[in-house]
């Protein structure tokens, strides 16, 4: 396992029976309101990696919404590193299935962003520019788009586009990575490439990840503890620890032990859908 050795060793992301409702209790009450997520209990540890699977609509996305404080519960409690979480977690990246890069921006551009929005960094951008664009160099270049910087997202691949993305979550140096279906939308072997990129990233940094995702073998092949969600509204149903060691090779998705835990996954989930 890498540097996160699980929940217990330092709780980092906490959800502690956690419900959310769209619309607000009341509009729950008056038959309006989403019950998304009742009872949700999780817990990640500092530098673990965390996949979140279930089926479709049960509440994935809310999870992340809730843990960045882009979404508050109606009951519950929420932390991150230690902290009831009553704003957007500032020390959380963010990463989704579309890029949404600004296409008038240069990829560089794109990735200065959140400087411009996210304290300090805001604060300093302007009288330590040199800084931040060298610093945006060299993770353009961790993700293999060295020379990139000047080009237009609309002059990437896909794939280009996602790393470029991945850059931009990562600029303001968060100590959380939150991924929902990053690489939904990409080819099979452009996936594949990512997963390394994201692997490498985690063995790199020792950053806590939690990954949303509907692919199980890419689940299986980053997490180090997988949490299987139930139907709506979502509560967690199973947690599975991965234990395959690290670092891990993409042949090990060919292996019998890999593709074991797949296949229990996937029972988890026909079940959950039922
Ligand atoms: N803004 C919203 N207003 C009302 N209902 C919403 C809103 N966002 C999500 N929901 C509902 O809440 C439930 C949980 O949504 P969420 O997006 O968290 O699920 P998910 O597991 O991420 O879905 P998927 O796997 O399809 O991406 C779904 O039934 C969804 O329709």
């Amino acid at each position: 396992m890498s540097a996160g050795q699980g929940a217990a060793a330092d709780p980092f992301v906490r959800l502690e029976g956690v419900s959310h409702v769209y619309g607000g209790a009341a509009a729950l009450k008056a038959g309006t309101g989403t019950l998304a997520v009742d009872g949700l209990d999780i817990t990640i540890g500092r530098g673990e990696f965390a996949a979140v699977v279930g089926p479709s609509g049960c509440g994935k996305s809310t999870l992340m919404k809730l843990a960045t404080g882009l979404q508050f519960p109606v009951g519950g409690t929420v932390s991150v590193a230690g902290e009831p979480v009553t704003k957007p977690v500032k020390i959380a990246g963010m990463a989704f299935q579309a890029p949404n890069l600004l296409p008038w921006r240069t990829t560089l551009d794109n990735l200065m962003l959140p400087l411009e929005v996210v304290e300090p960094h805001r604060r300093r951008l302007r009288w330590n520019k040199a800084e931040y664009v060298d610093r945006a160099e060299r993770l353009l270049a961790s993700v293999g788009l060295a020379g990139f910087g000047d080009k237009f997202p609309w002059q990437l691949s896909g794939g280009m586009q996602m790393r470029a993305a991945l850059c931009r979550a990562l600029i303001h140096e968060p100590q959380l990575l939150m991924l929902d279906e990053p690489f939904g939308a990409l080819d099979a072997f452009t996936r594949e490439e990512l997963w390394c990129v994201i692997r490498d990233l985690h063995q790199r940094t020792g950053i806590t990840v939690v990954l949303v995702t509907h692919d199980l073998r890419e689940a299986v092949f980053l997490a180090d503890r997988i949490f299987v969600m139930s139907a709506r509204p979502g509560r967690i149903l199973v947690e599975r620890t991965v234990g395959i060691a690290r670092p891990r090779d993409l042949e090990i998705t060919y292996t019998a032990g890999f593709q074991e835990i797949v296949h229990e996954l996937r029972g988890h989930i026909v079940e959950a859908r039922r």
